[in-house]
């Protein structure tokens, strides 16, 4: 693989991007979760080993850390192929994309993260080669240019995106598989928990695991990114295993939220609470206040204020629910810092 093309690197340390390969499912028996989108792929991918061929394009979409790139590896290895990895970004011109392309085996993956993030010539390039394995390839330059027609193995795009309102629609309708990811109950959490505290060897107690799990913004990632720093709590702090009261020292000393939330989670509620007086408000009137745009409000931090009952759409707007004052300390009809 080309490593300049290999996107998985943002944002993590290298210890902690070797740990998380280490926790990744690597087939369908190890993903917890996800039921529906499973069953369905399981059926899709059965068919097409049936049948010896390529599985359908098929789109991942979801908030981050649910998934998706766990899953496009999964498909790989389900179907016995390999897979090539890179992304919207880094994808920059035609010539990488064919180089990615000619190069696939018959029926191989290739995985795009961030989908949305390409350039309109290089998806538009991809509409070729996704519907008909052809692409076009400039050839020499100046007065004696021309293109060649190259043709390419039967090959499966996996798309990724946590903005999926971003893709144009001539590339969503190519896909013909389209599997949204959503988030995780705490009770599959414990069990994603427990099975990485098995890998990583260190015992846990069921209290424990439920304790972070509860605390995971519905997200297998921040599952594994606590018990990580709760392990290492428990080593120094404690005897080595994860009980309880470890963990619940630990995500306090982490200044972990009770349910989870994350700073921009509580910024939109506190904003709604404090400017709108908590709502009804547009969804642009919350975007512009915390300085996020309108479509990751709405496709990664909504969905989760919604699922846990913090936010309510109404016709009118989002507003907030007697659960988010609570959790914030607040009284409704009071503004912040007027007690009485
Ligand atoms: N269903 C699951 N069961 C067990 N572990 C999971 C599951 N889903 C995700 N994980 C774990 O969470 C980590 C993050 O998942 P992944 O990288 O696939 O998320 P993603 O949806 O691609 O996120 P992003 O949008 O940020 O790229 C993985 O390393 C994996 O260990
Ligand atoms: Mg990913």
């Amino acid at each position: 693989m080309n490593e300049n093309l290999n996107p998985e690197n943002d944002n993590l340390s290298n210890e902690d991007l070797d740990v998380e390969k280490k926790l990744r499912p690597l087939s369908f028996e190890d993903f917890s979760g996800q039921d529906q989108a499973i069953d369905n792929l399981k059926i899709f991918v059965e068919a097409a080993n049936q049948r010896g061929e390529a599985l359908d394009h098929t789109l991942f979409h979801g908030p981050p850390g649910l998934g998706k790139t766990t899953l496009a590896h999964i498909l790989a290895n389900e179907l016995e192929v390999g897979i090539k990895v890179t992304s919207g970004p880094v994808l920059d011109k035609p010539g990488d994309l064919a180089g990615l392309l000619t190069n696939l085996d018959e029926r191989d993956v290739l995985f795009i993260d961030e989908i949305h993030r390409l350039s309109p010539i290089v998806e538009e390039y991809l509409y070729s080669a996704m519907e008909d394995y052809k692409i076009d390839i400039m050839i020499e330059s100046g007065p004696n240019a021309r293109t060649v027609q190259i043709n390419l193995e039967p090959f499966t795009l996996i798309g990724a995106t946590t903005r999926s309102g971003l893709l144009t629609a001539p590339m969503r309708a190519r896909f013909g598989i389209n599997s949204r990811l959503h988030y995780y109950s705490t009770e599959l959490l414990t069990t994603i928990i427990q099975r990485s505290a098995t890998i990583l060897g260190v015992p846990i107690s069921m209290e424990g695991a439920i304790e972070i799990a509860g605390r995971s913004r519905g997200t297998p990632r921040i599952a594994n990114a606590l018990l990580r720093r709760v392990r290492d709590f428990a080593q120094i702090k404690g005897n080595g295993s994860i009980t309880i009261e470890i963990a619940q020292y630990a995500l306090k000393a982490l200044n972990v939220d009770a349910h989870g939330l994350d700073e921009m989670d509580n910024k939109i509620l506190v904003t709604i609470i404090d400017k709108f007086k908590g709502g009804p408000v547009g969804i642009s009137t919350i975007a512009t206040a915390v300085s996020e745009n309108i479509e990751t409000i709405e496709e990664v931090y909504e969905p989760f204020l919604i699922q846990q009952g913090f936010i309510m759409r109404t016709p009118r707007g989002r507003e907030v629910t007697e659960l988010a004052y609570k959790h914030l300390g607040r009284v409704k009809g009071r503004s912040q810092g007027e007690l009485f």
